[in-house]
């Protein structure tokens, strides 16, 4: 499948700062957007329907996955996570570039897909660091986090599928990071297409 709009997908363990992340890299970027997922967790902490994921039931959810409304869907830590093509189709096809919060199996399953899409896989600077940042930001529970850190190393043996490896320590230099594949990407892409006016775009040209 390929349409105009390019397609990025961020994944990294629970608690690297993949949100942080890319709501950092949305602000600095007016072309990107992100896909809100449909998922059967509850909602965690100040999370809103509609904002951070379309929370339905696990029946609701496995009614859409059977008559094929996600382009892809997974398992993750016991709930179920899907994108809707609803979501992002229209997006893609206007030529507007998306950004996919995901995990690895939902990565893997875009990259089928879409071959052109980037994978970028976030990666917490040790796992120390991983377990404070879970536990600083005070909505999850400790046996949540357990099979969190557990799960964790599962998912970091799967970076190496990625087209990038970026490392959140400091997370100025990690969203610069993030912000320099996406416009390497959007040259990239317009060159491949030998379309003068979307190298101009990327570069913000007139
Ligand atoms: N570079 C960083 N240095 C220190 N703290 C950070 C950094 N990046 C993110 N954080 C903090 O780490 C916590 C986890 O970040 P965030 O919620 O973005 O992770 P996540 O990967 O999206 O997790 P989940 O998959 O569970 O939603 C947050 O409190 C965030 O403010
Ligand atoms: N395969 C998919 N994974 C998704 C999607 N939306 C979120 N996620 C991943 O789930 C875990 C847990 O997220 P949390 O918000 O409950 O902490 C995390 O790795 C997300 O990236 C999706 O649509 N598909």
């Amino acid at each position: 499948m390929e349409y105009p709009g390019n397609l990025f997908v961020v994944a990294a363990p629970s608690g690297a700062g993949k949100s942080s992340l890319v709501k950092a890299l949305l602000e600095l970027d007016a072309k990107l957007a992100v896909s809100i997922s449909h998922t059967s967790r509850a909602p965690r902490g100040q999370e809103q329907h509609g904002r951070e994921y379309w929370f339905i039931e696990p029946a609701e959810f496995r009614t859409m996955a059977d008559r094929g409304d996600f382009f892809e869907w997974a398992e993750v830590h016991g709930n179920l996570y899907g994108t809707s093509r609803a979501g992002i189709e229209d997006r893609l096809q206007h030529g507007e570039d998306v950004v996919l919060e995901i995990d690895y199996q939902g990565a893997l399953q875009i990259k089928q897909l879409f071959p052109y899409a980037v994978l970028i896989f976030i990666l917490p600077p040790s796992w120390d660091e991983l377990r404070l940042r879970l536990n600083r930001r005070g909505d999850t529970a400790p046996e949540v986090i357990a099979k969190r850190m557990n799960t964790a190393r599962v998912e970091v043996a799967q970076a190496r599928h990625f087209d990038f490896v970026v490392v959140n320590a400091v997370f100025d230099t990690a969203v610069f990071d993030l912000k320099t594949i996406v416009h390497a990407q959007r040259l990239k892409y317009a060159a491949q297409r030998r379309n003068r006016s979307a190298v101009f775009q990327a570069l913000d040209l007139p």
